[in-house]
């Protein structure tokens, strides 16, 4: 680890022989350790008084078996999980990812990210994840029906519109929130707000589909004004094609970029014209085909086996939108050398640290994805308001609260990384400011 402080050094430690052969997380707990290097140093409470000992400990973790039958008659049973990580500053919130990779160790990673993006949005919500090891892909709607129902028969115990708020992540779309909402709504009798991204019909808030996107690119948009620079007339890469992705797409491209490739895990397009959206609207979120089969519309378009290849295009931005760790050094090198000069994170830790490296070394912009994907949550957290109140927001002003939380999330963690002598570098700037108010909070606790 790179921190000479030993107290971190040792916790750091600690966090490795506790959470044996979980890596991701690891590398989420190692970033943030590092970026807190001086705040500990200046506020030596937070070490005294055991602040950061249980900020790298969830608060539970729920695991459980989720039995379903396909529609062959054959029983499966998957592995389900939710961690609720801190509630320092509110309900536990964060998404539900659905895909064969997931085991204990992601669902930690992606709920300690959670703390420091919930807490950096202003908005007062705790960090939380889960999913299970399912894979929706192939599934026909019956059995992702039966699927969630099993799975929220078990997690309805733990969660509660006050408690714990979980929403969508890879595999976890509209069909699958509607699936989960309507059971917790028949298990416990209750028409209440237990689940964000929900369909407009039953409580769900405009722009929440798109927020995660949108987010991404006012982020974007408000680190490249710093430097004088704009969206407009940019070569945009971006990897994806999920709903992170299509929506990065659309806003990027009205704000004047050009987006020339998308990816899923097959492979990725690269349409020097500019992606064709609602050609990949259609085939993603309606007909949940293969990228791969953008071409057949688009003759000349390029499609390329295997998705790492897409960092080989060049382009002034990337936006990298898939999973976790899809870009390395190596592809950060191939980036710069192109004439990248920003990128910023749609999905949750898709750089490794050593591209991170990269790219603040050579001076080219970096939004990491607790500061530059908040959008989603903190949409997630208007649609929470909008159901306490009984009342919707117009599509302008939840977009509006977007634009503005996301120049706030920027300013916050600008000035954070100022203050400590790191000028631009937000990641660290995005660790400090997110962890601050939940070890502040934690502090006036006491030991709980
Ligand atoms: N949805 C949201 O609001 C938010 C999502 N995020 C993060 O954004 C990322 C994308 O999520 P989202 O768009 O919702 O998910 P989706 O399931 O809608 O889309 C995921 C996309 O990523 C691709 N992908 C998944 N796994 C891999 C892999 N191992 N290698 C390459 N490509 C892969 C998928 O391809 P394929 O179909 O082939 O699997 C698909 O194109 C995740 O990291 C998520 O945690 C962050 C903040 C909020
Ligand atoms: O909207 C939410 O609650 C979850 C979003 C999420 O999972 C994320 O920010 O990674």
């Amino acid at each position: 680890m790179n921190v000479k402080n030993e107290y971190l050094l040792g916790l750091m430690e600690r966090v490795e022989r506790r959470n044996p052969a979980e890596p991701e997380f690891h590398q989420a707990v190692r970033e943030v350790l590092e970026s807190l290097e001086p705040v500990v140093e200046a506020h030596p409470a937070y070490v005294k008084e055991g602040v950061l000992e249980s900020l790298v400990e969830p608060e539970r973790i729920i695991k459980f078996r989720v039995p379903w039958e396909d529609d062959q008659g054959n029983y499966h049973v998957n592995r389900g999980f939710r961690v609720q990580f801190n509630s320092a500053i509110g309900p536990y919130k964060g998404g539900l990812r659905f895909h064969p990779s997931v085991y204990e160790g992601i669902i930690k990673f992606l709920g300690f990210e959670q703390i420091f993006k919930n807490s950096l949005t202003g908005l007062p919500i705790g960090g939380g994840k889960g999913g299970a090891d399912f894979d929706p892909k192939g599934k026909s709607d019956a059995e992702v029906m039966r699927f969630c129902q099993s799975f929220m028969t078990e997690l309805c115990k733990y969660i509660g519109p006050d408690t714990d708020v979980p929403a969508g992540d890879i595999g976890v779309g509209g069909r699958e929130i509607g699936y989960l909402f309507g059971q917790y709504k028949r298990m416990s009798n209750e028409f209440t707000g237990v689940l964000t991204g929900k369909g407009l019909t039953y409580g769900g808030s405009l722009v929440r589909t798109e927020a995660t996107g949108y987010g991404l690119c006012y982020f974007t948009q408000n680190m490249l004004e710093a430097k004088g620079k704009s969206f407009d007339g940019a070569t945009v890469c971006l990897s994806g094609s999920g709903n992170v992705a299509i929506y990065a797409c659309e806003k990027a491209t009205q704000l004047g970029g050009k987006v020339v490739t998308m990816s899923d895990s097959s492979g990725y397009i690269y349409d020097k014209n500019g992606i064709d959206l609602p050609l990949v609207k259609q085939l993603k979120e309606v007909e949940r085909k293969r990228i791969s089969e953008y071409v057949k519309a688009h003759p000349e378009a390029e499609y390329h086996e295997g998705c790492a290849g897409v960092w080989n295009v060049p382009c002034t931005i990337a936006l990298p939108c898939a999973t976790q760790n899809e870009l390395n050094e190596a592809a950060a090198k191939t980036l710069i050398a192109n004439g990248c000069i920003a990128v910023a994170e749609g999905a949750n830790m898709p750089c490794t640290p050593e591209a991170v490296t990269a790219f603040l070394l050579s001076g080219v912009q970096f939004g990491p994805a607790k500061a530059a994907n908040a959008g989603g949550v903190a949409t997630s957290a208007l649609e929470m308001s909008q159901n306490s109140m009984r009342y919707s927001w117009t599509f302008e002003e939840v977009d509006e609260k977007l634009k503005d939380i996301m120049k706030g999330i920027y300013t916050s963690s600008a000035e954070a990384a100022a203050e400590f002598g790191m000028e631009g570098n937000y990641v660290a700037g995005a660790n400090i400011a997110g962890f601050r108010k939940v070890a502040d909070s934690m502090l006036a606790y006491g030991l709980v």
